[in-house]
């Protein structure tokens, strides 16, 4: 099964379901719809749950809107930190859309 990681503060709002989507590089974004992913902790590895991948889809960093915000559970203004601090100067990223499994 492919693996993906995700940094352990943002494991509670998976799990509760809030967060439904993630920006990606490209190198981080290789998966198609209707693969069933292993979900662990960036720092330390822990597995913590399965997700399926409904869509990938590219956006730019300059077309982030109210949409991918909600999606991700945060305030527009605070995912362009968050994007700009993991990928800086990074302008094509990749949408995946992902449902608990
Ligand atoms: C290694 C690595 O890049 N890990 C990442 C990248 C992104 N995220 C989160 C941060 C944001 O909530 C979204 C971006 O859409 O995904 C992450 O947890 N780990």
């Amino acid at each position: 099964m492919k693996n993906i990681t995700f940094y352990s503060r943002f494991e509670t709002d998976i799990l509760a379901g809030c967060k439904t989507i993630t920006l990606r590089e490209a190198s981080d974004a290789q998966f198609v719809a209707g693969d069933r992913i292993r979900v662990s902790r960036y720092e330390d590895d822990v597995f913590f749950c399965n997700i399926e991948v409904i869509a990938v889809t590219p956006v730019q960093f300059a077309e982030l809107n109210q949409y991918h915000a909600v999606q991700e559970n945060m305030m527009l203004d605070e995912l362009k930190q968050v994007i700009s601090e993991i990928y800086p100067g990074l302008n094509e990223l990749f949408m995946i859309e992902f449902r608990l499994i």
